[in-house]
């Protein structure tokens, strides 16, 4: 019998480069890394994730997926919850049931109905995200990070390897932050989903995550997170004179 390497890399890239925003970035992301990416706005993050998801090209450098070249099926491994995506929907008179099901029509042919097994897996990623009780409740009604944690659900019915998030807490309170990340990493945790996140909330998420990636056009540091309380990197980061200050709650 071969075991699997659980901690095989999921995501390589080895000196990317685009235009003048992505220079020369070299990480990898290992399966089960629960992970942030940080840095000053204008820096490139959202270019990085575009990068690895085939969204641009690259000028040059290499990105390999699941120690691969990028192939469709790859991709479709991954689940991407864009930044600002939630508020797409805002006065669209649709259901959070039907914003779930068009994660799973998606990928289906063009004639495929929706079908028992369809529903349960709906079902299922509703409750993950603890939100089965909206299920009838139309998008425009919902809060901020409710309407996050439907994005969510929508990629989770594809049952991806890897979920990546640009900023998803954006306008979100402390204790919804909180509760959010709370559920994000049980998804590392008990489904097994590697996880990649844009996020400025490092202060809420450092005890958690076991890599950080900071990216200011180049990347200044992959490592583990603990280590930048006391780092010189994020002066360098951001710019300005930084630190990480410690707060009990
Ligand atoms: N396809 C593109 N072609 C050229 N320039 C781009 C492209 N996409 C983004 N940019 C530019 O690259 C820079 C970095 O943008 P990006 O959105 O990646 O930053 P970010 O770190 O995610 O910022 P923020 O924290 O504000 O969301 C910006 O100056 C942006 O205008």
């Amino acid at each position: 019998m071969v075991l699997k390497n659980f901690k095989d890399n999921v995501i390589e890239a080895k000196n990317l480069n685009f235009k003048t925003i992505i220079q020369n970035v070299t990480f990898e992301i290992r399966r089960g890394d629960y992970a942030a990416i940080i840095g000053p706005n204008g820096g490139g993050k959202s270019t990085l994730v575009k990068l690895i998801l085939g969204l641009i090209p690259y000028d040059s450098g290499t990105i390999k997926l699941f120690g691969k070249t990028p192939t469709l099926s790859a991709l479709k491994k991954i689940g991407y919850v864009s930044q600002g995506i939630s508020k797409l929907d805002e006065n669209f008179p649709i259901s959070v049931h039907e914003v779930v099901k068009l994660g799973l029509i998606a990928n289906k042919s063009l004639f495929a109905r929706i079908n028992r097994s369809d529903l349960e897996i709906i079902d299922r990623a509703l409750i993950k995200m603890n939100i089965e009780d909206l299920k009838d409740a139309k998008i425009s009604e919902l809060s901020g990070g409710q309407r996050q944690r439907v994005m969510i659900a929508k990629a989770l019915v594809n049952n991806p390897q890897i979920l990546i998030l640009d900023e998803p807490n954006t306008g979100v309170d402390k204790q919804s932050q909180i509760n959010f990340y709370a559920l994000l990493k049980d998804l590392n945790v008990k489904e097994n989903i590697t996880i990649l996140f844009i996020t400025h909330d490092l202060g809420v998420i450092v005890d958690d995550i076991n890599k950080v990636l900071c990216i200011n056009q180049t990347l200044l540091a992959c490592h583990d997170p603990r280590q930048i309380y006391h780092s010189e990197q994020l002066n360098q980061l951001y710019g300005v004179d930084a630190h990480m200050v410690c707060h009990h709650h």
